[in-house]
């Protein structure tokens, strides 16, 4: 763990890279406040620091406040070492931000303690960190595919039809369902079909770009959302996906078909919500269904059919 020492006496700065080192952190040592700040800002692994009170241009005080304000989510512990027993500047250093405060002379032994208190506390934050994102991260995935889940496909679509908007671009947006899958349950058993879901899931997810978002929709329904640059670019885009699921796995004993509807969002299409885009994507997913499955039918597919 690295501990930034801010101290401008060379004989105080020694002795503290000396303890620090001693108890088993890496010391990084400055002159002042303000370069203080700066190997802060830089080092986002910079965690504990230890400053003195009294240093040009840039107090003790100046700094851990300032870094409070900053970052106010950003793990830190600062000790203030100082000489100064002005009444109340204890007070005023744990007021401006300081997480603890150390009179000099200080007894090594009562310094290299409080640090470990500052090791234990960057502990316990790294470790409700990791908590935070798992729990997010829990939150917003599948937990069987490891896809977004639906609040948050459907929390990518509304950000990805204003981001198109704004871009001038076009998204295609599909409604991908597996083929047949009750009888995949029904013969093979359901962790057969949790196994068809995740392939699926994972066919998805290596055939569009890492921009792109997938997320599933339900059961075994997957929407899908691309930036595209026509309506050809979609069709050619979901019909290597439909080939790809088909033909990807070979070892299967039975053939895994999906189904889908892509909705082509063209930039000034400003009046289309999300509800409006899904169920125009449902319903041709419905089409493709009705006509035969192992397909993706587009909105300027089905025109074409429905008017021949
Ligand atoms: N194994 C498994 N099955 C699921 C899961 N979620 C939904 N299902 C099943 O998915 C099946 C969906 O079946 P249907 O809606 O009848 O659709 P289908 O058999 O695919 O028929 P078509 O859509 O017309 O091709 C149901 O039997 C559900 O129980 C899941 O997480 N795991």
């Amino acid at each position: 763990m690295k501990v930034l020492i801010a101290e401008d006496d060379l004989t105080s700065r020694i002795m503290l890279e000396n303890i620090i080192s001693r108890s088993g952190f890496t010391p990084i040592s400055v002159t002042d406040g303000a370069s203080a700040l700066k190997a802060w800002r830089q080092d986002r692994s910079i965690s504990i620091v230890v400053t003195d009170l009294n240093m040009p241009f840039f107090s003790g005080i100046e700094l851990c406040a300032t870094m409070r304000q900053e970052s106010p989510d950003r793990g830190m512990y600062s000790i203030v070492v100082t000489a100064q027993d002005k009444p109340g500047i204890l007070i005023e250093a744990l007021d401006a931000g300081a997480s603890d405060f150390v009179y000099k002379p200080y007894n090594p032994a009562e310094l290299i303690a409080r640090l470990n208190v500052a090791r234990r506390h960057m502990e316990l934050h790294d470790k409700l960190e990791v908590t935070k994102e798992q729990l997010k991260h829990q939150a917003t995935h599948d937990s069987l595919t490891g896809a977004l889940n639906r609040r948050a496909i459907m929390a990518a679509l509304d950000e990805d039809i204003s981001r198109a908007e704004r871009n001038n671009r076009h998204l295609a947006v599909a409604m991908i369902d597996i083929d047949d899958f009750k009888g995949i349950n029904d013969t093979h058993g359901h962790t057969a079909g949790d196994q068809v879901i995740r392939y699926v899931s994972s066919t998805i997810s290596e055939c569009i770009r890492p921009y792109d978002h997938m997320g599933r929709y339900g059961g075994e329904e997957f929407l899908v959302i691309a930036e595209v640059e026509s309506h050809d670019d979609a069709s050619l885009l979901f019909r290597r996906i439909c080939r790809q699921i088909a033909d990807g796995d070979e070892r299967r004993s039975r053939r895994v078909t999906v189904s889908g509807g892509v909705t082509l969002v063209p930039p000034t299409a400003r009046s289309r919500s999300a509800d409006n885009i899904i169920n125009a994507a449902d319903s041709l997913l419905y089409q493709a269904k009705r006509s035969g499955k192992n397909r993706i039918l587009s909105d300027k597919e089905w025109t074409a059919q429905a008017s021949a």
